[in-house]
């Protein structure tokens, strides 16, 4: 047994059972001390807690200071209990402080202590002594051990727990997820890659292949495409986000971190608190053990008591203050614990957000890819039925390229055998090539040859052509000749002046008066035939043409076209419209707008007639308008209507006449022709007061001149054809006129009787023909005199009061006609006395020299032919040829004629 005196204060409150001990004053040995002294060093070691359990303690704090504490629920729930064990130590270690104030409150108790433990000491050489005094401290001790080895239990279940965590997790939760969050990542871009690999070049490969609008699928590729350009579009929109998680990652790592400093710091706190408390709970059982063990050896050893009384004073205000020490350092302990439990709610609760947040991410990752997924699954769908459709329409091109391929094979087939059989064919054609490729090279000489024969025949050809020629251009000639002598000599038979009659219609007028007799009467048998009744007597007068009231303008105008025609041959013609006013001379002459005379007529006759002989012949149509009036000349085409013209005689010495100023109008259509009409009419109009009246006293010149050219003989022709609407010829006896009218009917009188004279001296061949007499008779002489045509139109008015004008005119018109018929019968006489039908020579003046002037018979010879005019009258149904052979002569003629004129002025 070794006594010894301590140089170490004693932490009583951390081991109340070595003070328990100590203050027993138990001896100890060597190695007893030894052992109670190992931990000298560490202040704790001596009450530390079991070094298993602090082992495990430290290694758990550790790692999970190392791992930043993926299982911080644990290791919280683990502080708990450490919690817990130190409240339930905490009265136990109370108690035993309890006990020990009260062993040193008192030196007699404290004396009755050590003696009660030096009583104990002594009855640890019996065994019925020695667990009398240590049974209290057994309890605890085994209460204690009990309590350690719960502890123990539980730190083992717990190591196991988090061992197990550890193996299972094999990181913290924050670590986990974040591998997690880096392993979908990488998952994700992947399958991304993928993706991009199989789906744009496939897709867009597909749809380029498919672009073609015939193709059914390309709307579905189309939707396809637009499909994953929208999954496209989210997982990139998920990549970025990733991409921000893992840049967050950064930023919380080291709010973790520090988070798990603070609780690797309060777990240090916990821990020490812990050790503080295992020590103070383990080392009662430890020097429990140790005292079991050393009375238990000593027990063994032979008895060696040894007594030792040692007075042991102890400092009641020293453990006071150390209690009270001991106290402030619990309360300090414990507020730090609350402090802990504080830091260790918030880190709690900082845990439920990142753990909520990790929770919502996952969420949102498991949406994604469930979206993603899900698109993977329509686009493999879609992607199949792609497939599917596109080997369905593989099949069918294949099936249809099956079937052409196999239409095309018969085909050939069929060719192939055409080509067996046309192979002869073909042999006889080469054959026919080569022949001909032969001939071919001989062509050109063969050519040669045939065009210089036929050369040769083409001259003789034309040259025979040409003779032909010849002789059918002289034959056409002389037959032009000949029809040109046979027209001449028909109508000088027929007259050269010509003498129809029109009566005009009974106006409703004369139809209501109270004289509404009808005077005038037809030969329907002879439509030359016209009968007057006048004061009892009806007088016969026998004309070339009489017209009936109902005769139309076209029938009058075809009895007048061929004097139109001739004028295309190259005569001169003139027609008169001759009668008292309001007898019917205009209407005839010009016709109405909608049933036009022989003006209008007569140019498109000559019109149709030109285009007819147009191949051979080029002929051009002029127009004048002149009106005379009181002996005076009007140009009625000029532009100032006013305009007097003159006729002159050509200076070159043809004697033939002209008027110069006058104005020539070509015309070549029938607007043409309106337009002439038209401005005729208004110039007309425009002189004078009353156009109705003017008309009547005033003669009305239609000049129309006829050039042709005979395009293959080069013969030219010109005729005139002259229309003329006379001014009235009623006498001034019976007009009663006076002043300008007398002049008028003057006027009128001088040029009709002029006319009358003129025509006189023509028939008559009488070698002065008085032209000059009157203007109207100098304008028309070139047109009144050679073989130029007559035709005079006597217009009648069927009113019993125009009787004895139309007595008059009739009379008039009889006179000439039979001036002529007299004259032509006297040539037809002549002709067929001296008929000599090789060369008469009167016919080859007249056709091949140019129209000679008769000489005119002078005025003077006039006389009476009454008789003659009586006697014709009084043939009422005599033949032609009758009345012609009572034609008296001449002289007797141009007698009655004059006496006729002065007759019908003196009445
Ligand atoms: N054949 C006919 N058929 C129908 N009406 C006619 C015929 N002849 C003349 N007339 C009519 O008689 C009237 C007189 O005719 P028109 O003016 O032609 O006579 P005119 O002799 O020319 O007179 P003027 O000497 O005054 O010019 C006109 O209204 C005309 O329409």
């Amino acid at each position: 047994m070794v006594m010894f005196s301590t140089r170490k204060t004693w932490d009583l409150d951390c081991s109340p059972c070595f003070q328990e001990l100590w203050q027993k004053n138990v001896s100890l040995d060597t190695s007893s001390v030894k052992f109670l002294m190992s931990d000298s060093d560490d202040d704790g070691s001596f009450m530390s807690l079991p070094t298993a359990a602090s082992l495990q303690r430290q290694s758990l704090t550790s790692e999970l200071s190392n791992k930043n504490t993926s299982n911080q629920q644990h290791l919280i729930q683990f502080c708990r209990d450490s919690e817990a064990l130190a409240h339930c130590l905490l009265p136990q270690q109370q108690s035993v402080q309890q006990r020990l104030c009260e062993q040193g409150l008192g030196e007699d108790e404290r004396v009755s202590g050590v003696e009660e433990e030096q009583q104990l000491i002594a009855q640890t050489n019996g065994e019925r002594s020695y667990s009398k005094l240590v049974s209290p401290d057994e309890k605890l001790t085994t209460r204690l051990r009990a309590k350690v080895e719960e502890l123990e239990v539980k730190l083992l279940d717990r190591t196991r727990e988090v061992e197990r965590l550890r193996s299972e997790l094999g990181a913290t939760d924050l670590e986990k997820q974040l591998e997690l969050l880096v392993v979908e990542n990488e998952q994700l871009k992947q399958q991304l890659k993928s993706w991009r690999c199989l789906e744009p070049h496939n897709i867009d490969a597909a749809a380029k292949t498919c672009n073609c609008s015939h193709c059914p699928y390309s709307q579905d590729a189309e939707k396809m495409r637009r499909e994953l350009l929208h999954s496209k579009s989210q997982s990139q929109q998920r990549e970025r986000s990733l991409a921000d998680l893992e840049q967050d990652m950064p930023r919380k790592s080291p709010r973790v971190d520090s988070l798990m400093w603070q609780l690797h710091d309060s777990t240090h706190q916990q821990e020490d608190y812990g050790q503080w408390q295992g020590e103070a709970e383990h080392k009662p059982t430890l020097r429990s053990k140790q005292c079991e063990q050393e009375l238990a050896r000593q027990g063994a050893a032979p008895p060696r008591v040894e007594f030792v009384t040692q007075t042991v004073k102890a400092d009641p205000t020293d453990s006071h203050r150390a209690l009270a020490e001991v106290q402030t350092k619990n309360v300090a302990l414990q507020e730090q614990v609350s402090g802990q439990r504080q830091l260790l709610r918030e880190l709690q609760t900082q845990l439920h957000e990142s753990q909520r947040n990790c929770a919502q991410l996952r969420t949102q990752i498991l949406v994604y890819e469930e979206e993603l997924q899900r698109a993977q699954g329509q686009l493999e769908v879609e992607m199949q039925n792609l497939e599917e459709e596109k080997n369905k329409v593989i099949e069918e091109a294949f099936m249809r390229a099956e079937s052409q391929m196999k239409a095309v094979h018969e085909n050939l087939a069929g060719v192939r055998i055409n080509l067996m059989s046309l192979q002869p064919a073909l042999r006889t054609l080469t054959c026919d090539y080569n022949s001909l490729k032969r001939q071919v090279q001989h062509f050109p000489y063969m050519l040669d040859k045939a065009i210089t024969e036929a050369k040769h025949e083409i001259c003789q050809v034309i040259s025979e052509v040409s003779s032909t020629n010849q002789e059918l251009l002289l034959k056409y000639k002389k037959e032009m000749n000949l029809r040109k002598k046979c027209h001449n000599e028909l109508v000088r038979l027929k007259g050269n002046i010509r003498v129809f009659c029109r009566v005009r219609p009974i106006s409703q007028d004369e139809k209501d008066a109270a004289d509404a007799r009808i005077l005038l009467s037809f030969d329907s048998d002879d439509d030359s035939i016209l009968y007057l009744s006048s004061k009892g007597k009806v007088m016969t007068f026998e004309l070339d043409k009489v017209f009936p009231p109902q005769a139309t303008q076209e029938e009058v105008f075809k009895e007048v076209q061929s004097l139109v025609t001739s004028c295309i041959d190259g005569y001169n013609v003139c027609i008169f419209a001759y009668g008292q006013t309001g007898s019917g001379k205009t209407y005839t002459m010009e016709g109405e707008t909608d049933n036009p005379g022989i003006n209008q007529r007569a140019l498109h006759l000559l019109f149709s007639e030109v285009r007819e002989k147009a191949p051979d012949w080029n002929y051009k149509i002029k127009v004048s308008m002149v009106e005379i009036y009181n002996e005076t000349l009007r140009n009625l085409l000029s532009e100032s209507s006013s305009a007097k013209l003159d006729i002159r005689m050509k200076p070159d010495g043809s004697g033939q006449l002209y008027v110069p100023e006058l104005t020539e109008f070509p015309v070549q259509s029938l607007v043409d022709i309106k337009q002439v009409f038209e401005l005729g009419r208004m110039n007309r109009a425009t002189a004078c007061t009353n156009l109705n009246e003017h008309s009547s006293r005033s003669h009305a010149l239609l000049i129309i001149t006829v050039c042709g050219l005979n395009i293959t003989t080069g013969d030219r022709t010109q005729g005139k054809l002259n229309l003329v609407d006379l001014a009235g010829s009623e006498r001034i006896s019976k007009s009663g006129a006076e002043g300008t009218r007398l002049r008028e009917a003057q006027c009128i009188n001088k040029s009709l009787a002029a006319l009358g004279d003129v025509i006189n001296a023509l028939r008559s061949k009488h070698p002065h023909v008085p032209f000059r007499n009157s203007r109207l008779t100098y304008l028309l002489q070139d047109s009144l005199s050679g073989d130029s045509k007559t035709l005079m139109m006597v217009q009648v008015s069927p009113s019993p009061s125009n009787t004895s004008e139309s007595l008059c005119s009739l009379k008039f018109a009889q006179r000439v006609r039979s001036l002529e018929l007299s004259s032509a019968s006297a040539a037809s006489r002549k002709h067929e006395n001296l008929s000599t039908p090789s060369s008469p020579t009167h016919d080859h003046t007249e056709v091949d020299s140019p129209p000679v002037t008769p000489i005119p018979l002078p005025i003077s010879r006039a006389s009476s032919a009454g008789t003659t005019l009586s006697s014709t009258s009084r043939t009422s149904s005599g033949s032609r040829r009758r009345s012609q052979s009572q034609v008296p002569t001449d002289i007797h003629i141009d007698k009655a004629f004059s006496l006729l004129r002065d007759g019908e002025q003196d009445n």
